[in-house]
């Protein structure tokens, strides 16, 4: 590859491994950090160099395992409830637990089965057998056995265990050193006030406790500008410092660019590009004898990057095996459609809905941090397949337990800013409960429920013809046989999100009209949509008039955020949404907000929770102070 080739490649992982590790070894990097011998108390999480063997047994002796007497078992043979045997104060030795056991005895009587006598002697009504509740020198460790292996991650019980076998210190791997180099004219560091067009340095802050939490010490180093020079400069230095440099953005087809140049400059570039989303501009290389991982900027890519190729490497400088997570399998939600020739890594949410665990893929961006922070399991659409059907089972990593996934309450259809309150006040009152809700549009909702991929599906769809919501669609789709029940969660106000002080003087729907309001619609499906369609048509409005109508949006937030960049004049929604945005509001029309479940759901202990908060007068209040909801019919099941 020409290191001045702007272009990055599409290297397969393994591939790309493989050339990492050949430039490595090429490039004189170690194989594996130093070994070094630490006390055994600051050895947890150290890896060992070397196998742990057993100075001494455990216990070392002969012990009572019972607060009780120390008796010879040959003196109680015969000894039965109604023909006990009587000892003699010289006969047994009163003992602890854990009490060498005197010499000359061979079992222990538990002080509950001993009867003592006014003249200093014990009563026995059972024989015991020889060596009853004694520990046995040796019983949990026998001196000069093998302990622990090499190349072993030290838990609390590992340091534990090989402190009772006499090894006080421990020859492990020292931890390796990372260093993290930033680069960017507008990258700040954390705590200066970003002006416009600065970005704060989160990347260091998150792939240094990356390290730390692989086990790693981990350093930031200054923010550098986009210049190649003082990168050069910079790189080297870290690499004489460190076992792994990460040196952050650049690293793809930009203006300001360098990291491929630099690393190939400074030493060897292996890789620039793998077949990887989000990650894919990753460069791989080695600087004066140390690995280089080049970060791509966007932090969804930077973790990604460090999970994908920097911790299997550290993990290896350790001698250990890299960490894995448990896996599960999942039904997607909804469809995942992923180009062929990379392998795509989705951020999903968890939850199980009656016999299956159901994945719901969240936003795909790189530059969508909050999709890793809500993420409950990462599922890899490998690069020889074109995506996921909705319903498909697809293997999925656990970032989250599996009790708590359990729990879940899983809410799929419409989105409204009162499932999120609910999410956060279920949370409040139990972390053990989550609800997790992603937006498919009403109607998306409701094929999913029919499809078991949800519990509750939020709808607010108007029926046109019959001016009735949710029940005729309901009906529709599931017959009107009683399998389904409704919920009123909410009524609000759907308006126009227009800018502050409404510019343009919008009274209302018919307003829109004409090219000098840029309108932003929402997806199809989506019940706001619906409602525009309606409003149009009961006046006799085409859509077409509608400069934008075709623009769509997929959320309430993304509306008003369209309206707050200026992208747009005006576009149907909540009042909540303009509220987020310091937007101006026009009412429009009030509409009710269902839950839509099945029937036999409703009693289920998962949604339990969900309908004793709906009766809370405290979280209606703050629903209703929210703006543009009414709380009069909440939790009123209408079917
Ligand atoms: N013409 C092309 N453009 C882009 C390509 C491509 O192949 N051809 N790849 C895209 C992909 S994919 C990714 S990923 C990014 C990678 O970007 P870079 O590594 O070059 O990084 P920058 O462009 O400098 O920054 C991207 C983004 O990340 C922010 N950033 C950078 N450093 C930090 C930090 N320390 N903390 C937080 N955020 C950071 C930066 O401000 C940018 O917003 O390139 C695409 N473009
Ligand atoms: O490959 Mo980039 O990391 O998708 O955004």
């Amino acid at each position: 590859m020409s290191a001045a080739s702007p272009f990055v490649s599409d290297v397969p992982v393994a591939q790309a491994h493989e050339a990492w590790r050949a430039a490595r070894v090429a490039a004189g990097c170690p194989a594996a950090v130093d070994a070094v011998v630490v006390p055994v108390a600051e050895a947890v999480g150290r890896v060992t160099a070397e196998p742990v063997w057993a100075l001494r047994s455990s216990p070392a002796f002969d012990a009572s395992a019972m607060d009780g007497i120390a008796v010879r078992a040959e003196r109680t043979v015969g000894a039965t409830e109604t023909r006990p045997v009587l000892l003699a104060p010289d006969e047994f030795e009163v003992v602890d637990t854990g009490d060498p056991l005197p010499v000359g005895f061979d079992a222990v009587v538990m002080r509950e089965h001993v009867h003592r006598t006014a003249d200093g002697g014990a009563e026995l009504r059972a024989a015991v057998p020889p060596y009853q509740h004694v520990r046995s020198i040796g019983e949990d460790i026998s001196a000069t056995e093998l302990l622990l292996p090499e190349g072993h991650r030290l838990r609390p019980v590992d340091v534990a265990a090989c402190a009772a076998a006499g090894a006080l210190e421990l020859v492990v791997r020292r931890a390796p050193v990372v260093v993290v180099v930033p680069t960017g004219d507008e990258i700040r560091p954390l705590g200066v006030e970003p002006r416009p067009g600065e970005i704060p340095d989160t990347n260091s802050l998150m792939l240094a406790a990356q390290a730390r939490e692989a086990g790693c010490s981990a350093r930031v180093a200054e923010i550098v500008p986009d210049d190649p020079e003082r990168i050069t400069e910079a790189l080297v230095a870290a690499a004489a410092a460190a076992d792994l440099v990460l040196l952050i953005a650049g690293s793809s087809a930009g203006r300001d660019d360098y990291t491929a140049r630099v690393v190939a400059g400074a030493g060897t570039l292996a890789v620039h590009g793998v077949a990887v989303r989000p990650g894919h501009p990753v460069v791989l290389g080695a600087v004066a004898g140390t690995p280089v991982v080049g970060v791509p900027g966007y932090p969804v890519s930077a973790a990604l990057t460090f999970d994908i190729f920097a911790a299997p490497l550290l993990a290896e400088l350790e001698g250990a095996a890299p960490r894995e997570r448990p896996s599960t399998t999942a039904w997607l939600a909804r469809k995942l459609p992923s180009a062929i020739g990379t392998d795509d890594w989705v951020r999903v949410r968890l939850g199980r809905v009656r016999d299956r665990v159901v994945a719901t893929p969240l936003p795909r961006g790189a530059g969508v941090l909050t999709s890793l922070v809500r993420a409950d399991g990462l599922l890899v659409v490998p690069s020889g397949v074109e995506g996921h059907h909705a319903g498909e089972r697809v293997p999925v990593e656990l970032l989250r337990g599996l009790g708590e996934i359990e729990r879940t309450i899983v809410a799929t259809g419409s989105h409204d800013l009162v499932l999120d309150l609910a999410a956060s006040a279920l949370r409040a009152t139990d972390p053990l409960t989550t609800l997790v809700s992603s937006n498919v549009g009403s109607l998306g909702g409701l094929a999913a429920l029919r499809d078991g991929l949800c519990h509750v599906a939020g709808s607010h769809l108007l029926d046109p013809a019959t001016g009735a919501y949710t029940l005729p669609y309901v009906d529709r789709l599931f017959g009107p046989d009683g399998t389904v029940a409704v919920i009123r969660l909410v009524h609000r106000d759907q308006g126009l999100i227009v800018a502050k002080g409404n510019p343009l003087g919008l009274t209302g729907i018919t307003d829109l009209v004409g090219s000098e309001v840029r309108y932003v619609n929402r997806q199809r499906g989506a019940g706001t949509r619906v409602l525009l369609d309606h409003e149009l048509s009961r006046r006799g409005i085409d859509p077409a008039r509608l400069t934008g109508y075709t623009r769509e949006e997929h959320t309430h937030l993304a509306v008003a955020a369209a309206v707050a960049a200026g992208r747009a004049d005006a576009g149907l929604g909540i009042q909540a949404a303009a509220t987020a945005f310091g937007l101006d509001f026009v009412p429009v029309a009030q509409e009710p907000y269902d839950l839509v479940l099945r029937a036999e759901d409703v009693d289920s202990p998962q949604l339990h929770p969900l309908w004793t908060l709906l009766d809370r007068a405290e979280f209606r209040e703050r629903v209703e102070e929210l703006g543009g909801y009414s709380c009069a019919e909440t939790g009123k099941r209408l079917r």
